[in-house]
């Protein structure tokens, strides 16, 4: 891979066993772990470099226990994030609120961290429709409201795990070289403007 690199702070949010970790392993690892669940603990990093057209991006994620045994420490891993992937289980109305709170929770904290809301397990649901227990519309009606993507995933089958970090690695990207330029464009404008000059020079 080559181009500019740039490195975004991505943070994996949700109740616990909603799937944040297995989001995570078919991601990075292209796998799904069977056997005994096992809760995370604290939390857990992990760094992946995609490339964007000409650009590489570095996330680093952090994968935060689900438990509310460790919501303060969670908080601690969402500061300074540019993405939080919030996600709940579709076949889990409960962790659907969960969802919900950490959004609210991110708009007041973290104004600048780009939500993304993802439901996880569609396998459950292909293969049994009544297993769904969060409604499509219900989050698209909640997505609209909160300005953010929305994702449907299954990290046992892969469906759009790898749509979902991309568009947080190229929105990541966009949104970054944007600034960088309308920055760019401000200073330009200060060095012809008149008055700029005869303050700094009395
Ligand atoms: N069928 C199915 N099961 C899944 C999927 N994703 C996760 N699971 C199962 O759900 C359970 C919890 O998954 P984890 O990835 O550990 O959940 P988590 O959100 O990281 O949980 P915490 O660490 O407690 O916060 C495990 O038994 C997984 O195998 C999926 O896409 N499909």
């Amino acid at each position: 891979m080559s181009g500019p690199r740039v490195d975004a702070k991505v943070v994996m949010l949700g109740k616990e066993s909603v799937g944040k970790t297995s989001l995570v392993e078919r991601y990075v690892h292209q796998r799904f772990l069977v056997g005994p669940y096992q809760n995370t603990i604290g939390a857990a990093f992990v760094a992946k470099s995609v490339q964007v057209r000409d650009k590489v991006v570095t996330l680093g994620i952090w994968d935060t226990a689900g438990s509310e045994r460790y919501e303060a420490m969670s908080r601690i891993y969402y500061r300074g994030a540019k993405a939080a992937i919030v996600c709940y289980d579709l076949t889990d109305s409960s962790s659907f609120l969960r969802a919900k709170f950490w959004v609210k929770e991110l708009q007041n904290c973290e104004e600048h961290c780009k939500i993304y809301l993802c439901g996880t397990k569609t396998d459950l649901i292909e293969a049994d429709r009544s297993a769904r227990q969060v409604d499509y519309h219900d989050v698209q009606d909640f997505a609209d409201e909160i300005k953010a993507q929305y994702f449907e995933t299954s990290s046992k089958t892969g469906r759009s795990v790898e749509d979902l970090f991309r568009k947080v690695a190229a929105d990541y990207i966009s949104t970054t070289f944007e600034v960088m330029s309308e920055e760019r464009g401000v200073n330009l404008e200060q060095k012809k403007d008149p008055f700029f000059y005869s303050c700094c020079h009395n």
